[in-house]
């Protein structure tokens, strides 16, 4: 503070000259002395001095107000409740929820555990999702933070969301009880103020966040296979589970904040689904979505896989490899840069094929696979105009920002790091080459000759052997059945619930007990089909006993049951007065609904009347009312799943809402049920040929590249890398060869792009940074200024110092992150996490203020 007011080396306060425009009162505060602060406390002058103004007038403001008056005395109790939750008002659940249905929270508010008492006070909101707003919470008991999601309070979420506690519970504490999966641990879940609240371990940044502070340039190609093991770990634990994750994308995984740098984990398992059970067709964010789900066909884990692929190669060029505008543009993508279509046993069976594809054979040759069965398909992909005249909608078709329209020429063309060594590059070039094998595996349209993750895992790409030849996967191991393969061992809670054929199996008065849920009341209900008796296939629990019997939940003297259309694996079964459910026959089932108006039990008027909903599938993602559809759950076709059950399917009100409430950080990116989802979010910034012609007619030629081993679908014309905006847009050169530490190994691949001017790339267009600020309908300029500039401006070079880079050079135009290296100091990790925050904040404004608090 000596800045701010000269000290006169005492510790009394000075009459002020009359002149003085401002001085503060007297008897609050005395003008710093310098005397007085050295007297008080000499370690507090120098954290002071030391700290920027802006720390000081902020997060040391205490400290300041204590050196200007000793007497001052911070109490937390007078502090205006600083809200985080928006919007603010509450007006519904008796003044506690907002408009739509979130608990209102504020900095400090505390949610408890009424059952072991264990109290988590709020200090920030992580992050907003579909299902509600994501907290980070400390635990005075513990003093540790966590991650709580507080579900909004409406039945449809409320039980979906048990699905997530379900499903990681099993996962957590079955398949990988030592933590080595790259899953969310689960810790605790509870009811409070009729929000169900799931605890999760803390985590950083999601992969999405760190591309975008990386101005959506592609992370270094050891950094991409260091990611890609971990997914894969995953991956394989869920396959292995018979999980599918079903909402697979960059946001969905989360770097952790453990000592162990460059570690990440898979969240967000609200949409997650059995396998067997696989009840909703319209899942999967857009750009991730598979061939299969697109269609309308049944689907397995292989769904995942290809998200996965999408992730990983949007991991290397920054950007997304299909991102459709609308369902229409994201299939013509993917035809393009594959180079082929679904197989025809998919389009033969698949419910929306008539939507995409027209037959151009005879209906016996489609029949009598004929066709299918040469080299010719009997489907032909429909023009923009065919479509238009189907669907009497023009589609929305998104602008191409790679300038190649094939896979490998838009991984061999993406600009190499500045400055790279001739030899850096030769080896770059070559694992190039065996991420392109990697991705074909994985992005592959047949779901069944798509590869597992044990298959994909072996691939040279993760493996880091050299690539020779392309990838011939091992056999997969065989497929144990699901209704087998998760069981679970124990029954804390007396039975079990069962939205989803699942156990949350934490015991406890407010262990979301459903059949007390304010959302639901017990009606005999009668369903049509018969999925046989009490215990039988799917069940997580030993078949045995009251307490396991199928669907139950909770003390095994109360059972209730409750509908879901799934058949008996949507049964929740809950017996009043000690009825017993065992062995109950479909008849016996009944239906919980919802009370449609305010009873005294908590039910948001705005809630609706929605029926419990089934396993699997996001609200976010349930087909709308209009077109309620369902996978075939007929014969599963010779390539399809293995699993004999799949029940039938009902829509979800939810879709609409969904729509509405849908706060993703890339609301408009491909997300089922976006609202908004025509609207192209590339479209300011996305490259187009600069001479106008087709982005297939400007590929360039690459004699470097050229003399490169040629993979079996690569282009003979190295085409033109090109992203482009407006007139701030730089040359994308030739990449030359910068080296870098540590670049002996794959880590070698950090990539900087510099404009030298060398032949191969001299007809490369024009590169320039893609702004969010183009794109990202929640960026502004002013949030941007709101942060200290120098912490905006040197995220990218912290980020990548803390990533492992042990340089301070910063990326350039076309530049990538850096391998993890284990010289990165922890400081420079912190820095990241500030500065990650600050990146999130640039998207979602209204937060910025609490980020700011760190
Ligand atoms: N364990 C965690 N640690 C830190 N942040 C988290 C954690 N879990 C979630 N978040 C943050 O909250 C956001 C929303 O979480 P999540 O995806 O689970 O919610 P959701 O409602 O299911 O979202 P969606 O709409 O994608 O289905 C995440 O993108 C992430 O930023």
């Amino acid at each position: 503070m000596d800045e701010l007011s000269p000290s006169n080396g005492t510790d009394q306060p000075q009459p002020q000259p009359k002149t003085s425009l401002w001085c503060p009162r007297q008897l609050v505060f005395s003008p710093y002395s310098r005397l007085a602060e050295a007297s008080n406390k000499s370690h507090t002058l120098r954290v002071v001095v030391r700290r920027p103004l802006v720390a000081r007038l902020t997060k040391d403001i205490v400290e300041t107000y204590q050196i200007c008056n000793s007497q001052f005395k911070y109490s937390e109790e007078l502090n205006p409740k600083r809200y985080l939750t928006s919007p603010s008002t509450g007006v519904l659940n008796d003044g506690y929820d907002n408009v739509n249905s979130d608990l209102i929270l504020n900095v400090n508010y505390v949610l408890v555990n009424s059952d072991t008492q264990r109290r988590y006070i709020v200090k920030d909101v992580l992050g907003h999702g579909t299902f509600g707003q994501v907290a980070k919470c400390w635990i005075p008991e513990t003093s540790s933070f966590v991650a709580v999601k507080i579900i909004k309070n409406q039945p449809a979420y409320y039980q979906q969301a048990l699905v997530e506690v379900s499903i990681l519970t099993m996962l957590n504490k079955k398949y990988d009880p030592e933590d080595k999966h790259h899953i969310v641990r689960i810790f605790d879940y509870f009811v409070y103020q009729r929000h169900l609240c799931i605890c999760f371990e803390l985590l950083d940044t999601n992969l999405y966040e760190l591309i975008k502070l990386n101005h959506f340039r592609g992370l270094s190609l050891s950094i991409v296979q260091l990611f890609s093991k971990q997914i894969l770990r995953g991956l394989a634990l869920l396959k292995d589970a018979g999980i599918i994750h079903c909402d697979l994308k960059p946001e969905n995984i989360l770097l952790c904040t453990s000592v162990k740098r460059g570690e990440i984990k898979i969240i967000d398992f609200g949409s997650a689904c059995m396998e067997d059970r696989t009840v909703y067709s319209y899942i999967q964010s857009r750009y991730y979505r598979s061939p299969e789900v697109l269609l309308g066909y049944q689907y397995t884990t292989a769904i995942d896989m290809w998200s996965f692929g999408c992730i990983v190669a949007e991991l290397f060029l920054g950007l997304p490899l299909f991102p459709g505008a609308s369902e229409f543009d994201l299939l013509r993508r993917m035809i393009e840069i594959l180079g082929g279509q679904p197989p025809d046993y998919v389009l033969k069976e698949a419910k929306n094929t008539s939507k995409f594809f027209k037959c151009i054979a005879s209906i016996h040759d489609v029949e009598n696979r004929e066709v299918s069965a040469g080299s010719k398909s009997a489907y032909q992909a429909l023009t923009e105009e065919e479509y238009e005249a189907r669907e009497l909608k023009k589609p929305s078709l998104g602008k191409e920002y790679f300038n190649h329209m094939n896979l490998e020429a838009i991984v061999n063309n993406y600009p190499y790091r500045k400055n790279l060594p001739k030899e850096d590059i030769i080896r770059e070039s070559q694992i190039r080459l065996a991420l392109i094998d990697f991705l074909r595996g994985l992005v592959e349209f047949d779901p069944a000759k798509r590869w597992s993750p044990f298959q994909a895992s072996k691939h040279p790409f993760v493996t880091g052997e050299p690539f020779t030849c392309p990838y011939i996967p091992p056999p997969e191991t065989p497929h144990v059945p699901v209704a087998q393969n998760m069981r679970v061992d124990h029954h804390p809670g007396g039975g079990h619930w069962f939205a989803a054929g699942l156990s949350p199996n934490i015991p406890g008065r407010n262990r979301v007990a459903v059949h007390n849920s304010p959302h639901f009341q017990v009606v005999p209900y009668s369903h049509a089909n018969s999925y046989g008796s009490v215990g039988s296939y799917g069940s997580y629990n030993d078949s045995t006993g009251l307490g396991s019997s199928y669907g139950s939940y909770g003390d095994t003297s109360n059972m209730f049951a409750y509908y879901s259309p799934v058949g008996p694996s949507g049964m929740n079964m809950h017996a009043p007065g000690n009825v017993s459910m065992l062995g109950s026959s479909p008849d016996a089932r009944r239906r919980i609904i919802q009370y449609s108006h305010g009873n005294g039990l908590g039910v948001s008027p705005s809630a609706g009347n929605f029926a419990p909903l089934p396993l699997g599938a996001s609200p976010s993602q349930y087909t709308p009312p209009s077109s309620y559809s369902q996978v075939s759950t007929g014969s599963p076709g010779q390539y399809g799943p293995t699993s004999p059950a799949r029940g039938n399917c009902h829509g979800s009100p939810l879709s609409k809402m969904a729509a509405v409430s849908q706060l993703n950080r890339r609301k408009n990116w491909g997300y089922p049920g976006g609202a908004q989802s025509q609207e192209n979010p590339f479209s300011h910034w996305i490259g187009q040929p600069t001479d106008g012609t087709n982005s297939s007619q400007v590929e360039g030629n690459s004699q470097l590249l050229s003399s490169f081993p040629s993979h079996q679908h690569s282009s003979s014309n190295a085409a033109t890398w090109k992203q482009q905006r407006g007139g701030s847009s730089i040359p994308a050169g030739y990449s030359a060869i910068q080296n870098m530490p540590g670049s002996s190994s794959l880590g070698s691949n950090i990539q900087y792009s510099q404009i030298t001017g060398m032949s191969h790339d001299k007809h490369e267009g024009i590169l320039s940074l893609p702004d969010p600020g183009d794109w990202d309908p929640n960026y502004s300029d002013e949030l941007l200024l709101q942060e200290d500039a120098s912490d905006v401006s040197c995220i990218t070079t912290e980020l990548s110092k803390a990533m492992g880079l042990g340089s301070a050079e910063p990326l350039d135009g076309s530049g990538r992150l850096n391998h993890w290296s284990s010289t990165n100091s922890n400081m420079n990790f912190q820095r990241m996490k500030f500065c990650a925050r600050v990146g999130s904040c640039f998207e979602r404004g209204r937060f910025l203020h609490h980020r700011l608090e760190f």
